[in-house]
């Protein structure tokens, strides 16, 4: 069950926003978009579980960067495998079925276990200022404008996980 593949970065991916077990607002002050099953399928073998970071946008709002988990989250032992991403902005609402477009450009650490709650919250926080301070090199503030993020209106034939990109 392990993942022994590395990396190939950067990676672009897109689907929908489910539900996960609620952990991430309640328990961690840290909310995580999930992924649907599919993406997880989908991703590559060579993309490796670990700590990530890059670009996010949901449906057609801005562009924002992310942190994202690829993982079993071992402290918490799951049992499947999730791509959560948390997005560095404050949304006013909840935004579950969304389409979410993600860039994974930068592997930031592998998944630990922790001894307990609060040193995975410090883990999280610390994954999330790194990220803030790397998307502003300027090698990846141009993968933002990458026309993957662009509306398309429907008017293209590329698709991504069976979704128009
Ligand atoms: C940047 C980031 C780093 C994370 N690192 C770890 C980790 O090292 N170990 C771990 O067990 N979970 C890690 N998590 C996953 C959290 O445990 C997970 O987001 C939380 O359980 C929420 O799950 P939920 O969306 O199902 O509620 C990380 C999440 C984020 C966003
Ligand atoms: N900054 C954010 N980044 C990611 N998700 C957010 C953010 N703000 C609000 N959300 C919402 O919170 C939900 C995730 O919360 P979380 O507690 O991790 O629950 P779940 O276990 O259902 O994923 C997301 O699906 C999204 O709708
Ligand atoms: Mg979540």
């Amino acid at each position: 069950m392990n993942c022994v593949f590395r990396n190939a970065l950067p990676f672009v991916t897109m689907g929908r926003v489910v539900k996960g077990f609620g952990r991430g607002s309640k328990e961690l002050g840290i909310p995580t978009a999930n992924f649907s099953e599919d993406v997880v399928e989908h991703l590559p073998k060579e993309l490796d579980c670990g700590i990530y970071c890059g670009w996010a946008k949901v449906d057609s709002g801005p562009v924002y960067k992310m942190v994202m988990s690829i993982g079993w989250n071992p402290y918490y032992k799951n049992t499947k495998k999730s791509i959560e991403t948390h997005i560095l902005h404050e949304f006013k609402k909840d935004f579950y079925g969304s389409m979410l477009k993600v860039a994974i450009l930068a592997y930031l650490r592998p998944e630990k276990n922790f001894s307990s709650l609060e040193e995975l919250i410090t883990a999280i926080k610390s994954d999330i200022q790194a990220a803030d301070k790397l998307l502003e090199q300027p090698e990846y503030q141009i993968f933002k404008d990458n026309s993957f993020f662009q509306d398309k209106n429907g008017q293209n034939n590329k698709y991504i996980n069976g979704h128009k990109t």
